[in-house]
């Protein structure tokens, strides 16, 4: 047996394996903040798969295409080139090689992603860009959106499905949104989630075997608590 074989299979035993972490749930729910924190404070990378769907509807707007047009956003679906940086300290996004973080965020975009994201071309392409990049970290990953307990990475480690009542998440983006009606903004993150629960591909959906943490009266901090817990069990466990 060589040394280079050796050392692998000595490197194999001892290393820890990483470990692969699922956060789903609706819009609003605390997602984003808790997968984030969950990562940095664990020394874990991080998706935000949300801000694909939302980079690829960004993408179609900007080249003309008629985001209700199935057909037409099928056929450009794997036309541009999205970029995911995982650091939970400061994750990234481009499209085509342009910084897409901010005008990802428009209202535009957050009412047209539901329909980009329901489109089957649309989620195979983004769904094999989540797989290749959770596949590629080393330590581990968080990766937060609707269907990755479910569909993206059904044999994650740990699955969370996040919820928290309607009136607690409009509350919290309407806060972000400064000037925002608080029943607009309800009235309009309803509306979202209706369209991404009842979509024929990968709707969002609990997975049976998620922990679902109700966060409505908890605070962030509590919510990263309890999901650091539960990855450590996890990892004390492989
Ligand atoms: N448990 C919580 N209590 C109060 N505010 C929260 C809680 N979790 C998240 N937030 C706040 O709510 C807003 C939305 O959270 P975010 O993580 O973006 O949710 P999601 O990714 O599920 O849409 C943010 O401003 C965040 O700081
Ligand atoms: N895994 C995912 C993640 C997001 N999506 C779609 C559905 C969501 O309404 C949009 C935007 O997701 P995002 O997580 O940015 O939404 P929030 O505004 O943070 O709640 O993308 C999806 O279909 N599948």
């Amino acid at each position: 047996m060589s040394t280079t074989v050796e050392t692998a299979s000595a490197a194999a035993r001892t290393a820890p394996a990483a470990v692969i972490v699922a956060i789903d749930g609706p819009s609003g729910t605390g997602k984003s903040s808790t997968s984030k924190a969950v990562a940095a404070q664990l020394g874990l990378s991080y998706l935000d798969t949300g801000a694909q769907y939302r980079a690829i509807t960004w993408w179609m707007l900007n080249n003309g295409i008629d985001v209700q047009n199935v057909a037409e956003v099928a056929t450009a679906a794997d036309k541009p080139v999205i970029v995911s940086g995982t650091d939970p300290a400061a994750p990234t996004i481009t499209v085509d090689g342009e910084d897409a973080a901010g005008p990802i965020r428009t209202p535009e975009v957050t009412s047209r992603v539901s329909a980009v994201s329901a489109v089957p071309e649309v989620r195979a392409r983004i769904t094999e860009l989540q797989r290749s990049i959770a596949a590629g970290a080393e330590v581990g990953i968080v990766v937060e959106g609707r269907d990755i307990g479910t569909t993206v990475l059904p044999d994650a480690d740990l699955k969370i499905f996040l919820t928290a009542s309607p009136e607690a998440r409009a509350a919290r983006r309407s806060g972000e949104l400064k000037g925002s009606d608080l029943a607009t903004t309800k009235e309009a993150l309803i509306k979202r989630d209706t369209a991404d629960s009842s979509r024929k591909t990968s709707p969002l959906a609990k997975a049976d075997d998620a922990v679902e943490v109700d966060t409505t009266e908890l605070t962030l901090q509590q919510v990263i608590e309890c999901v650091v817990t539960l990855v450590e069990e996890k990892r004390a466990a492989k």
